[in-house]
């Protein structure tokens, strides 16, 4: 595992997107799985930054997003497809046959479940997935206590995330239940894994899955087991982790 830390959130997106870069440049038609969530959001911004500059083609990229919320379609504001075309997807010169995020209004869970999971490896599986951490340290929506071998799969949100998330919907009772998320099992097969996190709130949650046991009690515990992962963390959310690369 390697820890780049960074003095600042801005210093932390730039890393980030320099990390994402160099995937692109390598590979032009590479499957990116991307993240969302607030914290890659500088991240995404510095990446359109090099788009405009010249620095960057998306054109060939493919991307798979971890998950979506149920009950929600793409125009809906806070639907995370619509996230991503915000924050990403309409400022680059991505196609969007090539961008791919689970269907939240398809009600047949293992129908939706199956064809991304099959989409998924259709693309040849994913070359570098970012991840953000939830408070609890969650991944996508796999929340604590569930299974390390899920694949792509419907998960009932647990009141943390409710409560954490609320801050984007008129009130919690309009934040959606359920969502579609890859599984743990989905994003441990990526060849390579970014982790960004950003802040002292999640300094504790960072330390745990990092340094901590390998338990469902923290999923993210499970990316001790990977072979290739990076964490960009800003100093407030690295900071009960003592020694460092930079
Ligand atoms: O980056 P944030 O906003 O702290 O979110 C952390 C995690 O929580 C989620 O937004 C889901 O609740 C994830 O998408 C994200 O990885």
């Amino acid at each position: 595992m390697r820890i780049y830390r960074a003095k600042d959130y801005y210093d932390m997106s730039r890393k980030a997107a320099n990390i994402i870069s160099a995937q692109v440049i390598m590979k032009p038609d590479c499957v990116l799985g991307l993240a969302t969530g607030s914290t890659p959001v500088g991240t995404y911004a510095q990446l359109v930054e090099w788009y405009k500059k010249g620095d960057l083609d998306f054109s060939e990229v493919k991307t798979v997003n971890l998950d979506e919320y149920k009950g929600l379609d793409q125009s809906n504001d806070q639907s995370y497809f619509y996230f991503m075309a915000e924050h990403l997807f309409d400022k680059v010169n991505i196609d969007f046959q090539n961008v791919n995020i689970p269907n939240g209004m398809e009600t047949d869970a293992d129908k939706e479940c199956a064809r991304y999971e099959a989409k998924i490896k259709a693309l040849g599986g994913v070359d570098l997935q970012l991840l953000g951490i939830g408070h609890n340290g969650h991944i996508g929506f796999n929340e604590p206590n569930g299974q390390f071998d899920r694949t792509t799969h419907c998960v009932n949100l647990t009141q943390s995330t409710i409560e954490a998330n609320k801050r984007f919907f008129a009130s919690e009772e309009d934040v959606p239940r359920q969502a579609y998320t890859m599984g743990i099992k989905t994003i441990m097969q990526a060849n390579k894994i970014l982790m960004v996190a950003s802040g002292e709130d999640k300094a504790e949650i960072v330390k745990r899955a990092f340094f901590g046991p390998i338990t469902p009690e923290v999923p993210a515990s499970v990316l001790q087991l990977h072979n290739d992962v990076t964490l960009v963390g800003d100093e407030a959310a690295l900071s009960l982790i003592g020694s460092c690369q930079s």
